[in-house]
């Protein structure tokens, strides 16, 4: 007799795991080497911006009062004293009826209040002398970027969990940091296991495969932030599957295999997890495909028993890892986004469980629709092509029509949100 197994609900699941996720430590690296990673600090603004009251235009600034009297028949003339380019500061103070000739970027002169772009003044000389003349009158602080008028010392910037994108990294050297402290990506002990499995650069022979969970799931691993540590393919052996999963346990922070969850007299995962005197949180869940997803926690290490079925096997990485990988890099947000979008074609399957659908997702017409990526089935490796999105069908329903509104989470994205989502 085999085992009896109860389903629990995705929400569930997600939320048994979810207790294990912990922050993992920072780690320093330089600027140039933080693009992708997060941050593990709070950023505050250790200046103001702009640090010094500063020209936006190529101009002339001088004293606003100095144009009182200017109009379109009376234009007030300036004598232009200094050139201030920007990086320079001006050693001197304007006084009335002068003015300095001022490139963008560059510090307004003492005495100076408002700025005058070139377009609105005449530039002349007389008896030598360099002149301006203006037929309009300026307001003080007219033109001048003044000093912390975008953002003020000692405010709070950057959230500690914040992506770090290109935007982020403009702020960071705005500020001076060299070097930046990021999350320690979390290393991830990765095997397969399955005695069919064949290399990447093996020939096919009969009767075996080739191993593509390994490198799908490498990949998934890196695109949520993690760092993989590749341990190779275990033969469907259970001394030396056990003695490889428990050496590696002190290595790394989490380990996953793939394959041998199921109830084959091969899949040897549930018996692993107990000789390792490990807690299963389940072993069965409500979900289609990788209803057979196994976790177990040793200690506080989890331990990822996916499916050998390479879309079940993406699933659950997805539903059930990479929340825990965003939540070890300080991530607010874990979970993948979700939202709805327009069904393009018929999906006639029931659906006793939730299910999750390999699909595409797209923008047309200023509407989100998701089509299936290829077929629906556990086995299939193809439909991963397409796949940037899951398409969420609730357990329980019948089978969806084109038009429908449907559920999408997201994939391809480094923006996840806050709240764990229902099923
Ligand atoms: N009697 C039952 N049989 C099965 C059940 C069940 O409830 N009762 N569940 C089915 C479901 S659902 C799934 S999903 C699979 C899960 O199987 P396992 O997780 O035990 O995985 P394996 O048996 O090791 O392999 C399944 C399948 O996947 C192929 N595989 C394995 N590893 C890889 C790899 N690294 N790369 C590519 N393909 C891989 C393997 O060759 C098998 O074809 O169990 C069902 N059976
Ligand atoms: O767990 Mo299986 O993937 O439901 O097909
Ligand atoms: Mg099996």
């Amino acid at each position: 007799m085999i085992e009896k197994r109860t389903p629990i609900k995705v929400t569930e699941a997600v939320n048994r795991v979810m207790a294990y996720a912990r922050e993992h430590t920072y780690e320093i690296v330089s600027i140039e080497e933080s693009d992708g990673r997060v941050l593990a600090e709070d950023i505050f603004a250790n200046q103001p911006i702009p640090p010094f009251d500063k020209s936006p235009y190529d101009g002339f600034a001088f004293k606003a009062a100095d144009t009182n009297q200017a109009s379109q028949d009376y234009a007030v003339s300036f004598e232009v004293v200094e050139h201030i380019p920007a990086g320079t500061m001006s050693s001197r103070t304007l006084q009335h009826g002068e003015a300095a000739r001022i490139m963008t970027g560059a510090p307004l002169p003492r005495g100076a209040d408002c700025v005058a772009m070139f377009e609105v003044c005449q530039s002349y000389e007389d008896n030598e002398k360099e002149l301006m003349s203006i037929k309009r009158t300026i307001q003080a602080g007219d033109n001048v970027n003044h000093k912390g008028s975008e953002t003020l010392e000692g405010t709070h910037l950057i959230e500690k969990g914040t992506y770090i994108h290109p935007g982020v990294k403009a702020v960071l050297a705005t500020f001076g940091y060299a070097t930046v402290h990021v999350s320690k990506k979390p290393v991830i002990g990765l095997f397969t296991t399955g005695t069919e499995l064949l290399d990447v650069k093996d020939d096919l022979v009969p009767g075996k495969i080739r191993n593509s969970n390994g490198h799908m799931i490498a990949s998934q691993i890196k695109r949520a932030g993690g760092e993989v540590k590749m341990l190779g393919t275990l033969a469907d052996d259970f001394e030396t599957s056990y003695n490889a999963i428990q050496e590696t346990l002190h290595e790394v922070d989490m380990v996953i295999t793939t394959g041998g969850v199921s109830v084959g007299d091969y899949d040897l995962m549930p018996d692993i997890y107990d000789k390792l005197e490990a807690e299963q949180l389940f072993n069965k869940v409500a979900m289609r495909p990788g209803s057979v997803t196994t976790v177990a926690v040793k200690g506080d290490q989890l331990l990822f028993g996916l499916s050998g079925n390479p879309s079940a096997c993406y699933v659950g990485f997805e539903l059930f890892v990479r929340p825990v990988i965003q939540k070890a890099m300080f991530s607010k947000q874990p979970y993948p986004p979700k939202s709805k979008a327009y069904l393009t074609t018929d999906f006639p399957k029931p659906n006793p469980f939730t299910r999750f659908v390999r699909s595409r997702v797209f923008f047309k017409d200023g509407q989100l629709w998701i089509e299936p990526a290829g077929p629906d089935k556990s086995a299939v490796v193809t439909s991963l092509i397409e796949t940037n999105a899951f398409m969420m069908l609730p357990g329980g329903t019948r089978g969806f029509k084109k038009g429908d509104r449907v559920e999408v989470i997201f994939l391809e994205t480094v923006y996840g949100q806050k709240e764990p989502w229902t099923t």
